[in-house]
Order: C-alpha cells, then structure tokens, then sequence
C-alpha cells in the first residue's frame, strides 16, 4: 500500500517518514539541531515547493519543556513558534495546518504533524474534509494519502535512531527517508535515517 508521507507521535516518542512516488532522491540532513528534507545532490531540480522543508524541530516552550515537532512541510515551523510563544499543543497544531491548509498540488495532499513531549503527544491533520487534532496516549500514525485520519500504530523502538529506522523499514510503498526524535525530562534527541 502507498500511504505517502507519514507521522508517528506517541508521548516521548515521534517519527517521520518521507515516502515517494514523484520525489524519491531525497535525503535528511541535520542543520545545527533541526532535520531538513531536501534533494540529493544529484537529483533532477524541481520547483515543487513541498519537497523540501524542516521535517523535525526541537522546541522548548516558556515554561522550559521540552518538545519536538515533526510534519511534511513548512508548517512545522510554524507549529514550532507556536510552541515557543506559549501555545498548548493543540493549538500550536491547528492554527498554522488551517491557516496553511492542504497543499495546492495535483492530489490536495494534507498537511500532516506532530507535537511530543515528555508525557504527551498530539497529532493532526489538515486535508480538503476536515481538520483533524486530537491528544494521543499511546503511538498514532497520521498519513498523507489512505491511512489519513490518525489511527494506532504500534512502534517498539524507544531511542530516536531506531525509531527513524523502524518507519524507514515499515511495510508501506516506496521508502526514501525517515526521522526519530525522544523527548524526555532532559530534552529532545533526534536522529534520521538515509537508507545508505
Ligand atoms: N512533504 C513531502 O515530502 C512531499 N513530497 C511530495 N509532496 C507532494 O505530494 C505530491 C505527490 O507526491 P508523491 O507522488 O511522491 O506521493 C507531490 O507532487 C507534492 O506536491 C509532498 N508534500 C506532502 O507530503
């Protein structure tokens, strides 16, 4: 099955996975703590304007918690000033996905993300239908094409390597990239998967 993109939020555990169809040479890269999705050096140009974006972010809200923001587009990082402004999560989540909305291409694809903390998680989504965004206690996945309404997933992984793994090896079509964050009382860990 082709699902597309897909977030995986639980409390203190999140991952990301790019999977393509029309984009597949490309990778993640760590930019001085946040993980950005972009081309291969490589790969043919394009002017799409969802193909590269930071897909996880590393928050930490006015009272000092830490958190971690994972999604398939710019929104993320509005998410992320949301978060740092003070806002819950589940507003820091639904303002920017409906102010944004669903991405302008052939397929309406939704604009997906995650919020995680210590001991929480939220997750969201905006497609043509609906707003969707809701509190999760155990691991959810959201997708941007079939799997589109937020629905639980079991992940074992516990650290963020493996978790970038464990998404990036997940039975869904066409795999290119993944990303794992943790958050704990400490703070955000994350790390990302090529494949290579
Ligand atoms: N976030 C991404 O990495 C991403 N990659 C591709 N898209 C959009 O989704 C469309 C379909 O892509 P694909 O055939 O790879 O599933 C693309 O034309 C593009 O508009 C994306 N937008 C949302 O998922």
């Amino acid at each position: 099955m082709y699902i597309g993109r897909f977030v995986v939020v639980g409390p203190g555990i999140g991952a990301y996975r790019v999977s393509s169809r029309s984009f597949p040479d490309r990778r993640v890269v760590d930019r001085d703590g946040t993980l950005t999705v972009g081309p291969t050096p490589d790969a043919p140009e394009t002017d799409n304007p969802y193909v590269s974006y930071n897909c996880v972010r590393r928050v930490e809200t006015p009272t000092g918690e830490p958190l971690a923001v994972l999604g398939n587009g710019s929104h993320v990082d509005s998410i992320a000033e949301k978060l740092e402004l003070g806002y819950p999560a589940r507003d820091a989540l639904a303002t920017p996905l409906l102010a944004l909305d669903f991405e302008k291409d052939d397929y309406d694809t939704p604009r997906i993300a995650g919020v995680v903390g210590a001991e929480t998680a939220t997750i969201g989504t905006v497609r043509r239908d609906a707003l969707l965004v809701e509190s999760v206690d155990e691991p959810t996945l959201v997708a941007t094409y079939e799997r589109d309404s937020p629905d639980a997933y079991d992940i074992a992984a516990e650290d963020a390597e493996a978790a970038a793994s464990e998404v990036l090896g997940a039975d869904f079509e066409h795999p290119v990239c993944a990303a794992g964050a943790t958050v704990d009382d400490e703070g955000v860990s994350l790390a990302f998967d090529n494949g290579e």
